[in-house]
């Protein structure tokens, strides 16, 4: 029997300019022609760049007590401003969830300036990040879609059952680029359907990084760019996972016969 050929699998290209300053001088923030960004704040304090993501979202949306974040922390971190100017100039498109965490002024002072408020407090079976990428999935095509990068905020640090919720997110629509982030990392699906090549923006991102077979295990795993390699290797909880590995290469590229979450440490 003729021998089985590998499997060739289309390259995923993945990059973190969106979160370059724009007046960073080697690499151009993204311009016109990158893909879109949507932004979801949860509840969970504002990390610093923030204000930063969200100028540069085409659509922000709000999860139940994220929206008391924007209200209270989008003045705090732009402490030069003034904080009426500031609430005015920050609205979320959309306030979505079970809308136990919200504050009634907030909500309303929000309302007032136009926001969508989306109150789904029947639903107990779905977390609100999840229902805020539902809203985003529907609310966008299919084209636009695979244009679009969905940029969490304070997804990870604070309560772990949230912070599985919210990698469990991930899971639930992996045809959608999703990270999530915080002030010190951000993490990323790499889906066993592709090759991924991984562009890392050094000068904010790494070194430190991980790849992790959360849901199942992978029997072969294959990188390049780290400083510890896999080489056709297995991966599973209560075996080996990759974590403090190190980048090393400004283009990783991974390659699994599973999904596995893909982590780097963000630069202070
Ligand atoms: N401590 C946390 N760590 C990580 N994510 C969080 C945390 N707190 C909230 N979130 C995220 O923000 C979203 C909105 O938070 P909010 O507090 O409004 O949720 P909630 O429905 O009241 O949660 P719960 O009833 O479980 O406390 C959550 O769905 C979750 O994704
Ligand atoms: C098996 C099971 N576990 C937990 C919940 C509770 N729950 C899950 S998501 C959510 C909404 C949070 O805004 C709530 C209350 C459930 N329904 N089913």
């Amino acid at each position: 029997m003729a021998p089985t050929a590998p499997t060739q699998r289309p390259t995923m290209r993945h990059s973190s300019a969106f979160l370059l300053p724009s007046t960073a001088p080697s690499s151009p923030a993204p311009g016109p022609d990158d893909a879109a960004v949507a932004v979801v704040v949860l509840n969970q304090p504002l990390p610093r760049f923030a204000p930063l993501l969200w100028s540069r979202a085409a659509v922000r949306v709000c999860a139940d007590g994220g929206a008391n974040r924007v209200f209270d922390g989008m003045p705090a971190l732009l402490p030069g401003q003034d904080p009426d100017e500031v609430r005015a100039s920050y609205k979320p498109d959309v306030i979505k969830g079970d809308m136990d965490s919200v504050r009634p002024e907030v909500k309303e002072h929000y309302s007032n300036l136009g926001t969508r408020i989306v109150d789904e407090s029947h639903d107990q079976d779905t977390t609100d990040l999840h229902k805020c990428i539902a809203f985003i999935a529907e609310n966008y095509s299919a084209t636009n879609k695979s244009n679009l990068s969905i940029l969490v905020l304070g997804a990870l640090g604070g309560r772990f059952d949230h912070e599985m919720g919210n990698i469990n997110v991930l899971h639930l629509f992996p045809s959608i680029n999703i990270v999530l982030l915080s002030d010190d990392c951000l993490i990323f699906l790499l889906s066993k359907m592709h090759t991924h090549e991984i562009h890392v923006e050094k000068s904010i991102e790494g070194p430190h990084c991980g790849l992790i077979p959360i849901g199942m295990p992978s029997t072969s795993t294959t990188t390049t760019g780290l400083r510890w390699n896999l080489d056709n290797t297995s991966m599973s909880f209560g075996g080996l996972i990759s974590t403090s590995n190190i980048v090393e290469e400004d283009k990783v590229t991974v390659t699994s016969d599973s999904d596995l979450m893909w982590t780097t440490s963000l630069r202070k």
